[in-house]
């Protein structure tokens, strides 16, 4: 693959230790001076100090700042997963896919052999849905996930989806969908009763219809079906059908007046009695993500980061829902308070118009990248396929533009969860994935960020502008792969926020760093045993890859890293280019 662009005649000076004719030929474009990288360095005045003298390197230290590593020993298998490896082996290092993929389970892909073909397949975050299924069937799910992590060599991180709070249908007189003809009379109910009744729809919130007025809309599932109220009698409401179409099970209900939603939901608690003990349930099972539900503010995500931290041990990330019109209000404090984010297009088609949908999901995007924070792009990305064994063309043409947008992941809902084609559907996701991917660096389009400056403290602020600058300099210099080390993933995802060409692989001793990893666009995350010395995790590390077959004569990795020296307790970051020889 080529990438437009002039000489490396600036870039000699870095990597002239290193550059081969091999090189040579792959460095392609705008080139980043040594000179430049150290002007921008040189801003964060203070004591931050730029070591000379090494060809191959471009190191900056912090003096007096302790190293946060307590890293140990180097040794054992490669814990890079096999799935990426068989990437690797077939597609190459820039061949391999950046945009990860969340499958929903249910009854269609729920036993060892589906979820091992899902795995296959490139699923790197398997999503539970808590609002379906008892929790033994969730735990089911997780352990065999887990054996197949352990057994089989995959590494597909585990997610469970709040049910929430929102109004709906709890029961509409038929087992599955039921028409509603134009001018049909409804009641909308919340009292219970047993069997059916005949245009009698009970809700599930006793509250729902509290400050409803006669003339207001109701509006089925942001569209499926509309009728207008036309009288209050208590709690219940007598609706005419204004507008024929369908109730699905668990349709959503939502109130308008004027052209405005009338915000019942705000009344509900985001985490429900019920959603606290699937939390525990997840923490106890050692899930890796919890998605919240219908989010309202960043109270609601502090919250809940509070209480696992003291609960638990692991870190478990918590990924906040953006499925109301509320939190779109509240976006960027929500994103701020997450460790990602999922535009969960579906319920905020029911709050928000449909065809505001695609500027909210471009804008939620861009805001989380700008803050760092991952972001899935989720339901009806295939929807077509719960059914037929290939999609439409606007679904790909919708998938396409996700990925386009460099979200983090992409997610399959009921087309894996309940749909014939699961499988089918991954696949379509990966070769979209890898062909968008490739469109977007021959359109060189990673360039098109202005990253916000997120770091605050100086060393922050070094970790940042040392991530953004390798990441230039990998671009330009054409290298095959970037090798970062972490212990929590921070210099993994700056990296990863820059949307390098090459492929990330960041070595970390920490599992539960690997497995939140996962969900990062274009980072490869790989267990190993770390030393306290970090060129010698440098060397071992590419010799380990070299033994695997992986890296080959004239490859260049571009390596970024805290190097500590056991001399003194200063952390330099530092970018090397190693060619393999
Ligand atoms: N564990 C499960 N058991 C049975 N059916 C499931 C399960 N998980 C998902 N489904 C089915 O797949 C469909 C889509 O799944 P999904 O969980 O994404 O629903 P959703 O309504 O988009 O999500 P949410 O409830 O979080 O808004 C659901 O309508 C449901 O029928
Ligand atoms: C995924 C989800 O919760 C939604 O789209 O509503
Ligand atoms: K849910
Ligand atoms: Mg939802």
């Amino acid at each position: 693959m080529a990438f437009a662009g002039d000489s490396i005649g600036m870039c000699r000076g870095i990597i002239a230790k290193n550059t081969n004719a091999n090189l040579k030929k792959r460095v392609f474009g705008v080139s980043v001076s040594p000179s430049r990288m150290c002007t921008q360095i040189a801003k964060n005045k203070g004591n931050v100090k730029v070591k000379g003298g090494v060809p191959s390197a471009v190191q900056v230290g912090l003096e007096g700042a302790e190293s946060s590593r307590s890293l140990t020993c180097l040794e054992g298998p490669l814990g890079l997963d096999v799935v990426s490896e068989g990437e690797l082996r077939e597609r190459g290092f820039l061949g391999m896919r950046k945009t990860k993929l969340v499958c929903t389970i249910g009854p269609a892909c729920c036993s060892l052999e589906d979820l091992e073909k899902l795995a296959l397949g490139g699923m790197n975050v398997a999503r539970l849905n808590m609002c379906h299924n008892a929790r033994e069937w969730h735990r089911d799910v997780i352990r065999k996930i887990k054996k197949l992590n352990e057994e089989k060599g995959f590494c597909v991180s585990v997610m469970i989806d709040t049910e929430g709070s929102q109004i709906q249908v709890v029961d509409h007189g038929a087992p599955s969908s039921v028409k509603t003809e134009a001018g049909s009379i409804w009641l909308f109910t919340t009292q219970r009763f047993e069997g059916s009744r005949p245009f009698t729809v009970q809700a599930n919130y006793a509250g729902f219809s509290e400050g409803i007025l006669v003339g207001d809309e109701l509006v089925i599932d942001g569209g499926m079906a509309t009728f207008e109220v036309i009288e209050k009698i208590g709690n219940d409401l007598r609706c005419k059908c204004t507008d024929p179409g369908l109730f699905l099970p668990r349709a959503k209900l939502s109130f308008w007046r004027g052209g405005n939603l009338v915000g019942k939901n705000y009344e509900l608690p985001t985490l429900s009695t019920k959603d606290w003990a699937d939390i525990e349930f997840g923490i106890s099972e050692g899930v890796d993500f919890i998605a919240m539900s219908f989010v309202k503010d960043a109270e609601a995500v502090k919250y809940l980061k509070n209480y696992i931290s003291d609960r638990s041990s692991n870190s478990i990330k918590v990924l906040a829902k953006i499925e109301s019109l509320e939190s779109v209000w509240k976006l960027e404090e929500i994103v701020e308070a997450s460790d990602g984010i999922m535009v969960a297009r579906g319920d905020l088609g029911v709050e928000i118009p449909l065809e505001q949908i695609p500027t909210v999901q471009e804008e939620i995007t861009k805001v989380c990248r700008q803050l760092n924070k991952p972001v899935i792009v989720a339901s009806q990305l295939l929807e077509s396929m719960i059914e037929y064994p290939i999609p439409t063309r606007a679904e790909v043409a919708d998938v396409s533009e996700a990925i386009r947008q460099y979200a983090d992941a992409l997610m399959l809902s009921g087309e894996s969860a309940i749909g014939s084609h699961g499988q089918k559907a991954l696949s379509v996701l990966q070769m979209a994935s890898i062909r968008m991917e490739l469109w977007s660096r021959e359109e060189n389009r990673q360039r098109a960020l202005h990253p916000r400056q997120l770091g605050v403290s100086l060393p922050d602020q070094i970790a940042e502008q040392t991530c953004n600058c390798a990441v230039e300099m990998a671009n330009n210099l054409g290298v095959d792969a970037i090798f970062v080390y972490t212990k929590h993933g921070h210099m993994a995802s700056l990296l990863s926020r820059n949307r390098p060409c090459p492929p990330i692989f960041a070595f970390t001793n920490q599992n539960s760093t690997r497995m939140a990893l996962n969900l990062q666009w274009g980072v490869i995350p790989i267990l190993v045993d770390l030393l306290d010395d970090m060129e010698a995790n440098v060397t071992k590390t590419i010799a380990l890859i070299k033994t695997k077959g992986m890296l080959k004569q004239g490859d260049a990795v571009l390596v970024v890293s805290d190097v500590t020296t056991s001399a003194t307790p200063t952390v330099f970051q530092s970018i090397q280019v190693k060619t393999i020889d």
